[in-house]
């Protein structure tokens, strides 16, 4: 088995509807990760082993959800010298805006790379690109995606032109 280059952690199952957009990500870029349940509150003395050991493992980054209270990316950080990228997972209350102010606030010297919140699949994106820095071939695999993302871009402007266009009361043109 391929040892795994990402680690996919979260505070509980429950995240993991948000989170598996980071696996699905990279599983398109065929880049081994690992998934697993960390809590910083839950499960602090575990937390912490995970995260001083994941370098040592051969992990190159980490991705970390978690909602509400979400210490988890921050603990993690502090503890690991990979790049930490922090999901913000939107519980019932509040919309994700509590997740979001707990991972992105940061004092200085512990970075977490947070993305939006529920943007699980740009945080495995993010850890693409980290790893693809270091990589030709993934480099070139994510150039590709980009240019499939224009393409597709582009043939939603021309399908909305066309639609429009043919709606003489929206007044398209004028
Ligand atoms: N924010 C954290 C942490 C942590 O940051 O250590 N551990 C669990 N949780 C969050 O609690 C929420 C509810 O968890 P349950 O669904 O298990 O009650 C989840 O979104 C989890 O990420």
């Amino acid at each position: 088995m391929t040892s795994p280059l990402v680690g996919i952690v979260m505070g509980s199952d429950s995240d993991w509807p948000v989170m598996e957009a980071a696996a699905q990500a990279l599983d398109e870029f065929e880049i081994p990760y690992e998934v697993d349940v960390v809590s910083a509150h839950r499960m602090p003395r575990e937390m912490v082993a995970y995260g001083e050991r994941a370098h040592g493992r051969g992990l190159k980054a980490i991705i970390a959800g978690a909602g509400g209270a979400a210490h988890l990316p921050g603990m993690l950080a502090s503890v690991t010298p990979l790049p930490v990228i922090g999901v913000p997972v939107p519980l019932r209350y509040l919309d994700g805006m509590d997740s979001l102010m707990s991972i992105v606030q940061m004092p200085a010297g512990v970075p977490v790379a947070t993305v939006s919140v529920a943007g699980a699949r740009n945080a495995g994106l993010l850890a693409v690109r980290m790893l693809a820095a270091f990589d030709t071939e993934l480099a070139e695999k994510m150039v590709d995606f980009q240019a499939d993302l224009n393409t597709q871009a582009t043939e939603k402007g021309r399908k909305l032109r066309a639609k429009v266009a043919g709606n003489d009361s929206f007044g398209f043109g004028k």
